[in-house]
């Protein structure tokens, strides 16, 4: 499982934005998180996979050296996500193998592999690139924070699907961040509202 226990965050100017902060993700399961605009949804991320670091408080995953951190984030804004010099070829085996089977299902296609971030679209087509990343790096949990929001219902349905058959096949849990209710009541075992996350673990239901 993944425990995420009593993590607390400020920001430069030493304001607190979240304070003892606890969650459990058990294998295999997906948890939505909803919550209002600018209350720390994306910053608890990114310390949960490792970007920046918590003041107090502990995580039970971390990254081992030279390797993919074993809780990965997709990003809301692919184009933030990615290292602008390299080619999308190196950006996808920085994480792993080429996997040609992914790619088809992603509907990445062979000629972006030599191109750069910048002569993608920065919606739709970096974004199954990021999304083919983090699944390369072979995660044991997953954090998508709003990773659908800028494209069209197609390729939304495209993308969920092929992370939804992932997290099936290899027992990962998932956690979907999202203002999109109906998308998480339709994907999610269980949705929780940001400031649910300062409850105590035990007081928590669980599910299993
Ligand atoms: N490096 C930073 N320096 C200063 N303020 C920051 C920094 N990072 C985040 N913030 C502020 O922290 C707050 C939380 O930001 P965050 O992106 O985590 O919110 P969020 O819940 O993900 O919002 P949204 O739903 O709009 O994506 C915001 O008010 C933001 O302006």
């Amino acid at each position: 499982m993944l425990k995420i226990d009593n993590i607390s965050y400020s920001l430069p100017n030493g304001q607190a934005l979240f304070k003892n902060m606890s969650m459990i993700i058990e294998y295999g399961e997906i948890i939505g998180i909803s919550g209002a605009s600018g209350i720390g949804k994306t910053t608890f991320s990114k310390v949960v996979a490792g970007y920046i670091s918590q003041e107090t408080g502990d995580i039970n995953w971390k990254q081992k050296k030279h390797k993919a951190h074993p809780i990965q984030l997709i990003w809301q804004h692919p184009e933030l996500a990615v290292n602008p010099k390299w080619r999308i070829q190196k950006i996808l085996e920085e994480a792993g193998s080429l996997d040609a089977s992914l790619l088809i299902d992603l509907n990445i296609s062979l000629e972006w592999l030599n191109r750069y971030p910048y002569q993608l679209s920065g919606g739709g087509e970096l974004q199954r690139v990021c999304i083919a990343r983090c699944l390369l790096a072979k995660p044991k949990f997953i954090i998508a924070d709003e990773i659908t929001s800028m494209l069209d219902a197609i390729s939304q349905a495209e993308i969920w699907k092929v992370l939804l058959d992932y997290v099936k096949k290899n027992n990962v849990g998932l956690v979907i961040i999202s203002h999109d209710k109906i998308l998480l009541d339709k994907l999610c075992n269980k949705i929780l509202d940001f400031s649910e996350l300062m409850k105590p673990i035990k007081q928590k239901n669980r599910i299993n």
